[in-house]
């Protein structure tokens, strides 16, 4: 009978191992690819048409999602064109995502909801002028704003389980800003996070007030460019300009569309981003947030 001794064993690993790694697991990667079911965003075991379970939508808050109350509004067709400026964080330009009348109609029921903007300090909402200077306005759920909700949600492929928030608007008057934050919270493994964000703009008679990213490139063709620079600050020398990524100028009716998480649900830090100061005038901004929220995570 052979006799085995430690080194002999070693000697084996070595060899094997690398076979394993570099060939073996390689090969059963293609032939069983990894199952979704592990991946957050691919949670979809709700047979109900609306994505909507009775017994779990218990802990979903009216006050803070536009949740279904009966209410169907008739709306006009959609009229926006879409521009792909990137695919990961996906990054989408929509033109003419609202009409001048909604923009003005929605400014119009805002103006009387505006309170100073908070942020949120350890859960606990607070006034930082140096961190968020401008006033915001809950919009109340009328026709205009039920179609805007549909609209998100149809352009979201109506996902089960995604629920658009109260939609808020927000006024910038001269030196109004929001420095680069995250508009996802980190809490998918406790219940859902804000899956996307639709940075949309109301009004737009202001200096300054773009919406920057500093992590996102500008687009590098010649012919892009001169696309996208529609929509995006193109300063004539970019070696001298001081602010870092591309910047959205505000613009009436158009709206910025980005996914703020990954697959796995984790947030992601490519969607890094501030409102630039304005630098004179008033900007208004509409932010439309969905909120994800699969049923396996709200149980408790
Ligand atoms: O007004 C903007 O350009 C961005 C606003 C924003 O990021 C927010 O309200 O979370
Ligand atoms: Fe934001």
């Amino acid at each position: 009978m052979p006799k085995f001794s430690l080194s002999t064993l070693f000697s084996y690993l070595f060899y094997l191992l690398p076979v394993y790694f570099f060939v073996l697991a390689p090969l059963l990667r293609q032939i069983f690819p990894a199952s979704s079911t592990g991946n957050f965003l691919d949670l979809d075991l709700d047979l109900d048409p609306d994505g909507i379970q009775a017994d779990s939508d218990l802990t979903l808050n009216p006050e803070i999602l536009s949740l279904p109350d009966g209410v169907i509004a008739t709306c006009p067709p959609d009229n926006y064109r879409v521009h792909l400026l990137q695919r990961d964080p996906l990054v989408i330009y929509i033109e003419d995502f609202l009409s001048a009348e909604e923009s003005d109609h929605l400014v119009d029921i805002s103006n009387a909801n505006y309170t100073r903007s908070t942020i949120y300090n350890g859960g606990t909402a607070t006034h930082d002028p140096s961190t968020r200077l401008s006033d915001r306005a809950l919009l109340p759920r009328d026709t205009t704003v039920r179609c805007l909700e549909a609209r998100a949600a149809a352009f979201q492929g109506w996902k089960p389980h995604l629920y658009i928030e109260r939609m808020w608007a927000q006024r910038y008057n001269t030196s109004g800003h929001y420095v680069h934050h995250y508009d996802w919270v980190g809490s998918a493994a406790r219940g859902g996070d804000r899956i996307s964000t639709f940075m949309v703009y109301l009004g737009d008679d202001c200096e300054g007030g773009g919406t920057n990213f500093p992590r996102l490139k500008m687009p590098r063709a010649a012919a892009a460019l001169r696309e996208w620079c529609r929509f995006l600050e193109c300063p004539a020398d970019a070696a001298a300009a001081t602010t870092q990524g591309i910047t959205f100028k505000p613009i009436k009716g158009n709206a910025i569309f980005w996914e703020n998480l990954r697959p796995d649900g984790s947030g992601h830090p490519g969607t890094w981003h501030a409102a630039l100061p304005v630098t004179s005038g008033t900007k208004i901004g509409l932010n439309i947030w969905s909120w994800y929220h699969p049923p396996q995570s709200r149980k408790g």
